[in-house]
């Protein structure tokens, strides 16, 4: 068996001693705290994420009392005309608002500007924890509990690319895990439209030099659930990226540890290419060791997101009808609609400056 699927060894957070870089980062957080505190009608409760382009806080909304969860990202800190910042959020928010009312995505309330600070607010439901929280501190999932965790997230990704949209940066932190169980996919930073890559074989994006576009936000994506594509053309990447990645999800769900324990992108690919190589001599039996409590038609649906050539990878859809899903004896949860409880987008009002 190779290192890509031998059960990571991974290395958990250093004990947060004083002095320590976690500690560091605290203080980091306490002073992003204190600044967040000057908004109108947000108050911060605590910091829960932080992704490149902002971070997210756990905030109670004075008007209503609701607590939410706001991305707040600061004005001009990428650009000294804000201008990069403005893009990239209306570009985050509109995927979000595109997506609402689907239950496998966090929904957005609102987005907001600071008239003073130039400062953006994106502001969803609070879900959560992460994904990742809860394969830390839990049993990994028995395969009953990963068919449904799949599920759901097969759902939403069908959802999102229906809707042009390949969000990039699917992994463990940008899943929120509710208390009944659902899943939410979150961190739509890295999404970015399917666009001229839509409906192309990878071949024909090759020869008609046709991008996805965006793709200087690769950076932000987290290597271990990057494709074989993403890691070596990046630009000519499509929805089958986000495929991949939930590949990596449900090893990941089924073993605890992530699939992929690659520092640097040359781990990476070697971690990749071992994978390819396995899944080519052995089939679905390439799961064996590490995967023993998954059934043949569970094995067949790893494989077939795992697929190296992203031609040949399932789509959310055909995942969604394979007998892994159709076939299980017990009769799959309803999935309700959700009420949006939507407020419009952009509706730019002053909430607060630095005071
Ligand atoms: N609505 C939410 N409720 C609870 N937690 C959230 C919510 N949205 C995001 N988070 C948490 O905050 C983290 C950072 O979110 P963010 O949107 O900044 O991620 P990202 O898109 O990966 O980063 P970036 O936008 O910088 O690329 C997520 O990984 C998630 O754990």
């Amino acid at each position: 068996m190779a290192a890509a699927l031998t059960p990571a060894a991974r290395k958990r957070p250093a004990p947060d001693k004083a002095g320590s870089p976690a500690d560091a980062g605290k203080k980091k957080k306490r002073a992003r705290h204190q600044q967040f505190e000057n908004i109108d009608d947000y108050e911060m409760l605590e910091e829960i994420g932080e992704g490149i382009f902002g971070v997210v806080a756990k905030a109670r909304d004075h008007r209503t009392g609701a607590t939410v969860a706001v991305k707040w990202i600061r004005g001009g800190e990428f650009d000294q005309d804000g201008a990069p910042n403005l893009a990239a959020v209306v570009r985050e928010a509109s995927f979000l608002a595109t997506c609402r009312g689907h239950p496998g995505i966090v929904q957005i309330k609102n987005v907001a500007k600071g008239e003073e600070t130039r400062d953006l607010y994106i502001v969803m439901e609070l879900a959560g924890p992460s994904l990742r929280s809860r394969l830390e501190r839990q049993q990994p999932f028995s395969e009953d509990e990963t068919r449904d965790a799949m599920r759901q997230l097969l759902q939403a990704v069908e959802k999102l690319h229906a809707t042009g949209t390949i969000h990039g940066d699917i992994n463990p932190d940008n899943i929120l895990v509710g208390a009944d169980g659902a899943l939410k996919i979150c961190g739509f930073g890295c999404a970015t439209p399917a666009g001229d890559v839509a409906g192309k074989t990878f071949l024909e994006r090759l020869l008609e030099g046709a991008r996805t576009q965006h793709q200087e936000k690769l950076d932000g994506t987290t290597m271990q659930y990057r494709s074989p594509e993403q890691l070596i053309w990046s630009q000519w990447y499509g929805p089958e990226g986000d495929m991949y990645a939930l590949g990596c999800v449900m090893a990941e769900l089924l073993t605890g540890e992530p699939l992929f324990t690659a520092t640097t992108e040359d781990d990476m690919m070697d971690q990749t290419l071992d994978l390819w190589d396995e899944l080519a001599s052995m089939g679905v039996e390439a799961f064996d060791d590490v995967i023993d409590h998954l059934s043949l038609a569970g094995r067949e649906i790893l494989a077939g997101l795992l697929s190296y050539y992203s031609c040949e990878r399932l789509t959310a859809a055909e995942a969604l009808k394979h007998r892994w899903f159709t076939e299980e004896t017990k009769p799959p949860a309803a999935v309700k609609p959700e009420s949006p409880g939507f407020v419009p987008l952009f509706t730019e009002r002053s909430i607060g400056g630095d005071k």
